[in-house]
């Protein structure tokens, strides 16, 4: 059995970002900017006033109050045209742009005017509620640097440098195959021993979350000519994962039926609990997980492995599950050989950490307690029996990739 690092080294290692599409920045929130975006217009593109009341000389206004002419005025989208000497004034508004020959604002709080003249009572200092020409950025300046998931603040920025569309990545294709004689979707007519796909529709979702296109191909029943021809479907993915049938059971045919069908393994079985089973190959061409069927160890191999390759297919540094520290709430027993994830509630906060309580039953089956869970508390093999108030490692499980 391999560790979990040196598995996701392996994965990492054959996987290539998909390739690029054009598309509008109303529908970039999310996704990954392939290309550096450069600004195609300066902002503000003259000097504008950040405020309403006067455009003045600051040496007008040096000792006060100073009484000036008004001369005209400037409203944003349009401007005054002529030159403003020593003592007149020029009404303004904000966003528009200041006249030549004036170099501050003074708020209209601080004066008192009517149609003719201003008497300014405070002054202010040269500049003041002035906003530079590119204060903000420049015609041809890198407003935003490849890769990078598109928030929708830089839609805001996008918009403002005048670019209407950009560069991305495409969404990458991710086909999901479910494996069993015991599945039935949900809502299907259900006999005594089955049970209720979950697994595809868990991944699907997270998927989706994480920036891919899910593409659902079925289930396979325990045949080799199902799972055959279920697979097939996989061809237009980027990449393919199945889920159940890969361990060791009479009826678990990944292995055997896909190697007839060109799938290559790089490794099977990782020194981890839930998701021992995992395994990692290429078929036909394209990179294949071989996910556990047990929803739990599908789960978390989808947040250790499939959300880190999803990111690579996305063509971004790939992001690990973000880890903090937390205590315990109670005593934890020491860790055989495998790497363990167990699901955990957070129940307030000691010395500025959450504090944990586990699940007492942590079985890989259990989608109650999955969905309940705050955090997976991660426990390196071998580690030692801890008492209640020990620090240990979690993966918080709300909002663990934020992208506003
Ligand atoms: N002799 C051994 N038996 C098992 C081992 C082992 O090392 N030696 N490993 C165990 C571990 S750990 C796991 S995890 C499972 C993995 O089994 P498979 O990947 O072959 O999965 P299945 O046998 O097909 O299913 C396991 C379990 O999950 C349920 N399942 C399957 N698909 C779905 C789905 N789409 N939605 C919801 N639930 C699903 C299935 O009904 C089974 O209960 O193997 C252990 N055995
Ligand atoms: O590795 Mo299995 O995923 O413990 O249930």
């Amino acid at each position: 059995m391999i560790s979990v690092d040196e598995a996701r080294e392996k994965i990492l290692k054959e996987i290539r970002a998909v390739g690029t599409e054009v598309i509008s920045i109303s529908d970039a929130a999310g996704r990954v900017l392939a290309e550096d975006v450069r600004s195609r217009r300066t902002q503000p593109p003259a000097a504008m006033s950040a405020m309403d009341g006067f455009a003045v000389r600051a040496a007008d206004v040096a000792n006060v109050p100073a009484k000036l002419r008004i001369i005209g005025e400037s409203a944003a989208g349009g401007s005054f045209d002529g030159e403003l000497k020593a003592g007149e004034a020029v009404r303004i508004f904000t966003g528009a742009p200041l006249p030549p020959g004036a170099d501050t604002i003074i708020i209209q709080e601080d004066t008192e005017f009517d149609g003719g003249t201003v008497t300014v009572k405070e002054g202010a200092a040269k500049g003041t509620y002035v906003r530079a020409a590119g204060l903000d950025f420049r015609d041809g300046d890198i407003g935003l640097r490849a890769p990078r998931i598109v928030t929708p603040r830089d839609i805001g920025l996008l918009a403002a440098m005048n670019v209407p569309w950009v560069t991305v990545r495409r969404k990458p294709r991710v086909a999901l195959l479910s494996t069993g004689d015991e599945l039935v979707r949900p809502g299907e007519p259900v006999g005594e021993n089955q049970i209720i796909s979950s697994n595809s529709l868990l991944v699907a979702a997270l998927v989706d979350a994480a920036g891919g296109v899910p593409l659902d191909l079925g289930i396979a029943r325990d045949t080799a000519a199902s799972l055959r021809e279920k697979v097939r479907d996989a061809g237009s993915a980027d990449m393919l994962i199945t889920l159940g049938g890969a361990s060791v059971g009479d009826h678990d045919l990944i292995q055997p039926v896909l190697a007839k069908e060109g799938l290559s393994v790089d490794f099977w079985r990782i020194a981890m609990r839930p998701g021992k089973p995992l395994m990692f190959g290429n078929f036909a061409g394209i990179p294949m997980l071989g996910m556990p069927g047990n929803p739990v160890s599908s789960m978390i191999c989808s947040y250790l492995f499939l959300i880190p390759a999803l990111d690579a297919l996305r063509g971004l540094p790939p992001r690990l599950p973000p880890r903090q520290k937390a205590l315990l709430a109670h005593d934890l027993k020491q860790n055989d050989q495998r790497e363990d994830y167990m699901r955990a509630t957070i129940d307030g906060e000691e010395k500025g950490l959450p504090v944990v309580t586990l699940f007492p039953k942590q079985d890989s089956s259990m989608l109650s307690p999955l969905s309940a869970a705050d955090c997976l508390v991660v426990r390196a093999p071998f580690a030692k029996a801890l008492s209640k108030g020990a620090e240990i490692e979690i993966i918080p499980l709300h909002q663990p990739y934020p992208a506003v």
